[in-house]
């Protein structure tokens, strides 16, 4: 019997617009030919991850993992090739992106429930759990403009970690909010991790979490995949290379 995917990714490419400094010349003649300057910071990486699988991603810094990353939460879209999450829920487990700042904790929290997929109802019947582990008491009804950048990653971290989701995605989010909360953070994204059902895809640079963590590993290097496997060959084969220089 096959098995089934969670995530399929195939020939994915991505490029941001490039922001380099460049001469009116050349401004110009861009504009002449409307085709601006872009960095390709993903080159068509395919692969796969199985339902259940924990994918570790590591890789020097500016070698693609975040926008990859980012392109499986949706959030951006790809220049050419596919991401099939075959029917599943995915979201990504990180510091605040997309709250609205005129908006309340509260209000927040429906939408970006809401923007995940879930149904108000579903988001109101979890709103206390995150209201609780958020901590951050009555500002829940104060707009998020007014809160400190710990209480505004707290509040994001929360609204992900327990409106779970099928797929989780997880960018080197340890480091959330004060020591309290980010023992609490990690914990919490032990026990989602453990849950057998849930598939993740986790980005960091700790060669000890990931290979504690991941089923598979795969090692990005100028926006490609260099290696993909079992986290220890690929690990040690990684960690050789760094010291390499
Ligand atoms: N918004 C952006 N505009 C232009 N270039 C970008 C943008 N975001 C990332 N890049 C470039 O794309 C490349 C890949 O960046 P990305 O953040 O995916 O790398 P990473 O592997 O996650 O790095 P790190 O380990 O430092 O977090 C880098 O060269 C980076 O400079």
């Amino acid at each position: 019997m096959e098995e089934k995917h969670a995530i399929e990714v195939k020939d994915l490419v991505i490029s941001y617009q490039n922001l380099k400094k460049t001469s009116i010349k050349k401004t110009l003649l861009h504009l002449k030919r409307q085709k601006p300057d872009r960095f390709v910071a993903v080159k068509g990486i395919s692969f796969y991850v199985r339902e259940g699988e924990i994918l570790g991603i590591i890789g020097k810094n500016g070698s693609g993992k975040s926008t990859t990353l980012n392109a499986l939460a949706g959030i951006f879209s790809p220049d050419s090739g596919s991401i099939d999450l075959n029917g599943h829920s995915i979201s990504l487990l990180s510091i605040g992106v997309g709250f609205i700042r005129e908006m309340t904790g509260r209000e927040n929290i429906t939408l970006s429930g809401m923007l995940l997929g879930f149904t108000e109802e579903q988001v109101k019947a979890k709103e206390q759990e995150i209201i609780d582990f958020a901590e951050i008491g009555e500002f829940i009804d104060m707009p998020v403009r007014t809160y400190s950048s710990g209480m505004y990653s707290k509040l994001a971290f929360s609204i992900t970690a327990i409106l779970e989701t099928d797929i989780m995605l997880i960018d080197e989010v340890l480091s959330v909010g004060d020591q309290k909360f980010k023992k609490k953070s990690y914990e919490k994204m032990k026990s989602l991790i453990s849950n057998k059902d849930r598939t993740v895809v986790i980005v960091s640079h700790s060669i000890e979490t990931l290979k504690q963590l991941c089923d598979t590993v795969m090692w990005m290097h100028e926006g490609q995949i260099k290696r993909i496997g079992d986290p220890n060959e690929v690990l040690d084969e990684y960690v050789a290379f760094m010291e390499k220089g």
